[in-house]
């Protein structure tokens, strides 16, 4: 929010050089806070300038200009007190783009609906909000699981993504920068076959997505959260989801089967969870 309005960011300028011997004063630097996760890239050629990502880290992306020499610089035997000296170059001038990815650990990926936000709601103490129709989170929303022992990690739960997301449908592919960085990718996937979806058709389709966006991203750690087993068709679902990944997927990922309704299934996924 800080940067909707405020797009340009200028230190005050040096003095210039000057009789007496006197150099050109420095200026204050500027310094422009950003959150941790900020990654700095210039505007005009692409380039990553930076990538700030640990607390108080920080990058100078603009140089002031050379200060101006005192008249003492231009001293010579002839002339021990030139009225000479020099103006201060001008500073750097840089356009650049910030751009966050949220340092999460945990990344929810999945169709909408699928029961990410509802996920997140029930192992964080985050309120996001839940409802029963699509694209019901806009933006990512962040949580954090905190255990007794004092062990804790950040959760990202990110908007549903549906077929052709990596072409523009939908919202969801904008926020995948999101779990590049994730150390786990937890892809939902819901088991009650309800509205007529197919889960294996479900999972397949948002892999795909994943793919076409980046496809480095498919073989970063992913676990498969089967969802809403309360449901009644949901343990059938899941039998047949089993078979068909094993028919199907070269892939090993593990199928861990919860329910936020429940609870059931929740502690042996945080525990999995706190492994990576
Ligand atoms: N029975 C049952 N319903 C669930 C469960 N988890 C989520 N739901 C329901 O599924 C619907 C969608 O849940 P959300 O958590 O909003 O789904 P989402 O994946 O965040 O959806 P988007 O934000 O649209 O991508 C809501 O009506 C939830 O109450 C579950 O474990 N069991
Ligand atoms: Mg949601």
């Amino acid at each position: 929010m800080d940067f909707r309005y405020h797009r340009k960011f200028k230190a005050p300028a040096g003095g210039n050089g000057a009789n007496k011997s006197m150099t050109g004063r420095s200026a204050e630097n500027l310094v422009v806070p950003v959150p941790e996760g900020t990654t700095v890239i210039n505007e005009v050629t692409g380039e990553v300038v930076g990538d700030l990502t640990e607390p108080d880290q920080e990058l100078v992306v603009a140089k002031g200009g050379r200060g101006g020499r005192g008249n003492i610089h231009f001293a010579s035997a002839k002339n021990p007190a030139p009225e000479i000296a020099e103006n201060g170059e001008p500073g750097e001038e840089v356009s650049l783009k910030l751009e966050l990815k949220v340092l999460a650990d945990v990344g929810l990926v999945g169709f909408p609906s699928a029961g990410k936000s509802t996920l997140l709601s029930v192992i964080t103490s985050a309120k996001p909000k839940i409802a029963g129709y699509h694209f019901t989170t806009l933006v990512p929303n962040l949580g954090m699981v905190r255990l007794n022992d004092g062990r804790d990690f950040a959760v990202a739960d990110l908007p549903g993504l549906v077929e052709g997301a990596s072409e523009g449908v939908g919202l969801g592919i904008q926020f995948l920068r999101h779990v590049e960085r994730t150390r786990v990718i937890l892809h939902l996937v819901d088991m009650s076959g309800e509205e007529g979806r197919d889960p294996f058709e479900d999972y397949l389709a948002i892999n795909k997505e994943l793919e076409a966006y980046d496809e480095a991203i498919l073989e970063r750690p992913q676990i498969i959260v089967a969802t809403k087993m309360d449901l009644p068709n949901s343990a059938d679902n899941l039998a047949e989801f089993k078979q068909q990944l094993a028919d199907n997927e070269q892939r090993n990922f593990e199928v861990l089967p919860i329910s936020s309704v429940t609870h059931d299934g929740l502690q042996e996924l945080v525990q999995k969870l706190l492994t990576y």
